[in-house]
C-alpha cells in the first residue's frame, strides 16, 4: 500500500483551505514533502513555501497518504476520484457544525465514496491553530479511527513525527463519537453550573426576603445595603458547603450500594453514575464559593458599618467562641485549597493512586468536617449574641448544614470496624458468589 523506502515522504493534501494550509505548514516543518489538490491549482490562495499545487487527479496519484481538508458538503466529486484513489489511505479531518446533521459519520460516507480507499478519521479535534502552533500541553492529542490497521499505522506514524501522541479509538464505527468530539461543551460542567445556579438563585432569594424584605415590613428598617456584602457572604458559604457535600454524597451512596448488594460487579443506575463523573467538578466550584466567601469575610472589618457598631467591652467567651469558627473555617479553607491543588491533572498525576485517594477521600472528609463544623459554630455564636439571629437563624441555616451533616454521618456508619470490613470485602471482590447451578452447589457441600 506504502512506499516507505522513500524519504523525505510525499504526502498529498487536498483543499487549500485553512485547515489544509496549517496542516501542509506542520508537515512540511516536520520533513516531509507536500502536494496540494486543489480545484483551481494556478490561482488558489497562498499555500506553505516549498508546497506543489496540482489538479485533484495528479496529485492523488503522486501520494499513498492524502489528508482530505473539504467541507464534507463537497465531498461528491470524490466519487469519480474513486478509482484514482484506489489502496490510498484517506485521511478525514473533517466536522459538523453540530450533532446528528447527517445518518453517517463522515468519515463513514467518505468510505462509501470510495470503497477501495483505507479511510482514517483522525486530525479533526485540533484546530488550524494549534496544528500551525504545533502540540502544546493540552493539544497534544490526536485521536484516530479506522478499518485497516496498516492505514492507521501510517497515519499514527505521521501524526507521532507532528510532536502528537495518538489514541486509537477503534475501527471507523467509532468516527461519529470522534466527529462530537469538538462539539461539546463543557459536558462535565453543565450538571454542577446547573446546581450551583440554582442554589444560588435560591438562597439568595430566601435570604432577601426574609433578611431585607421581613425586616422592612415589619419594622419599617432599610437594611438594603446589606444585601452587597451581608447577604452574598451568607449565600456563598452555604452554596459552597452544600456543593462541597454534594461531592462526597454520592461516594456514600455508592458505598451503601455495594452494602446492599454485596457485590461491587453491578452497575450503579444511571444518575449516580452521572453524579459520581462530574464530582471534580463539584468540588472545584464549590472551591471557588469558598474563595468567595474568605474574601467577602475578609472585608468586613474595613466596612463602615462594622467600625461604626465595634463596642469596646471585651468578652472572652464570646471572643472564644468567635474565634474558634475563625479558626475552623481557616483550616477547613486550607484542605479545601489543597483539595483543589490536586485535582490539577498536572500534580494528580505526579501522585500515585493511593496519594490521590487518601488526599481527596480522607482529607476530603475532613474539610467537610470543618467547614461543617466551622458553620455550626458559627450559628451557635450568632444566635447566642444576636436577638435578631434568633428568629432568622433556624430554617436557611439548618438547611446549609442538613446535607453535610448527613454525608458526615454516613461517612461515620461506614467507618463502623464491622461495616468497613465486609465493604472492604466486597470492594476486593472477595465476596461468595452463589453456586450458579444445583449440579455445582451438589459439588460443593
Ligand atoms: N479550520 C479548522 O480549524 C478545522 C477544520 N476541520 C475540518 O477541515 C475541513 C476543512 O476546513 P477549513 O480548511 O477550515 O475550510 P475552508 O473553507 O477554509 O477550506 C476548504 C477548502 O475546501 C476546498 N473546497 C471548497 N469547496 C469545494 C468543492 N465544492 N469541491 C472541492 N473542494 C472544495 C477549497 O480548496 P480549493 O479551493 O483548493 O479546492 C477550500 O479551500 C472541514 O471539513 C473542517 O470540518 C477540522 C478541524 C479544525
Ligand atoms: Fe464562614
Amino acid at each position: 500500500m506504502r512506499n516507505t523506502d522513500t524519504w523525505p515522504e510525499l504526502l498529498c493534501i487536498f483543499g487549500t483551505g485553512d485547515l489544509g494550509r496549517s496542516l501542509g505548514q506542520r508537515l512540511l516543518q516536520s520533513g516531509y514533502k507536500v502536494v496540494y489538490g486543489s480545484r483551481r491549482p494556478h490561482s488558489c490562495g497562498p499555500v506553505p513555501q516549498g508546497a506543489q499545487v496540482m489538479s485533484h487527479t495528479a496529485a492523488a496519484q503522486s501520494a499513498s497518504v492524502v489528508f482530505i481538508c473539504i467541507q464534507r458538503e463537497h465531498y461528491g466529486f470524490l466519487e469519480q476520484l474513486a478509482p484514482q484513489l484506489k489502496r490510498k489511505v484517506l485521511v478525514d479531518v473533517s466536522n459538523n457544525l453540530r450533532k446528528n446533521l447527517y445518518p453517517e459519520a463522515n468519515a463513514e460516507y467518505l468510505q462509501r465514496l470510495t470503497p477501495e480507499a483505507y479511510v482514517v478519521k483522525a486530525f479533526n479535534t485540533l484546530s488550524a491553530w494549534a496544528l500551525q502552533n504545533g502540540p502544546s500541553d493540552s493539544n497534544r492529542q490526536v485521536y484516530l479511527c479506522g478499518n485497516s490497521t496498516e492505514a492507521k499505522e501510517a497515519v499514527t506514524e505521521i501524526a507521532t513525527r507532528l510532536g502528537f501522541s495518538v489514541q486509537d479509538r477503534g475501527s471507523l464505527s467509532a468516527a461519529r463519537e470522534l466527529e462530537d468530539f469538538p462539539l461539546q461543551l463543557f459536558p462535565l460542567w453543565r450538571l454542577p453550573l446547573r446546581l450551583a445556579f440554582g442554589l444560588t438563585a435560591f438562597f439568595f432569594f430566601y435570604l432577601l426576603t426574609r433578611d431585607v424584605i421581613y425586616t422592612y415590613a415589619t419594622q419599617k428598617k432599610d437594611i438594603s445595603f446589606r444585601i452587597m456584602v451581608s447577604l452574598a457572604n451568607k449565600v456563598f458559604p452555604i452554596v459552597s458547603l452544600i456543593m462541597l457535600a454534594l461531592c462526597y454524597l454520592p461516594g456514600v451512596i455508592a458505598a451503601v450500594f455495594q452494602l446492599y448488594r454485596g457485590t461491587k460487579y453491578r452497575r450503579f443506575p444511571d444518575w449516580l453514575d452521572r453524579w459520581m463523573l462530574c464530582r471534580k467538578q463539584l468540588g472545584l466550584l464549590a472551591l471557588a464559593f469558598a474563595f468567595l466567601h474568605v474574601l467577602y469575610t475578609l472585608i468586613i472589618p474595613i466596612r463602615y458599618y462594622v467600625r461604626y457598631k465595634i463596642a469596646a467591652k471585651l468578652d472572652t467567651t464570646i471572643a472564644w467562641r468567635s474565634d474558634s469558627y475563625y479558626s475552623m473555617g481557616i483550616l477547613g479553607f486550607g484542605l479545601y485549597v489543597l483539595l483543589g491543588i490536586t485535582s490539577l491533572p498536572s500534580v494528580s498525576n505526579a501522585l500515585s493512586w493511593r496519594e490521590f485517594s487518601f488526599i481527596q477521600s480522607k482529607l476530603g472528609y475532613l474539610t467537610l468536617f470543618f467547614c461543617t463544623f466551622h458553620t455550626y459554630l458559627y450559628g451557635w455564636d450568632m444566635f447566642l449574641r444576636s436577638s435578631y439571629y434568633k428568629w432568622y437563624t433556624p430554617p436557611g441555616y439548618m438547611l446549609s448544614l442538613l446535607v453535610p451533616s448527613v454525608v458526615l454521618v454516613l461517612k461515620l456508619l461506614l467507618l463502623l470496624p464491622c461495616v468497613d470490613r465486609s465493604l472492604t470485602r466486597i470492594r476486593q471482590g472477595w465476596e461468595r458468589t452463589e453456586p450458579q447451578d444445583d449440579s455445582q452447589k451438589s459439588l460443593i457441600t
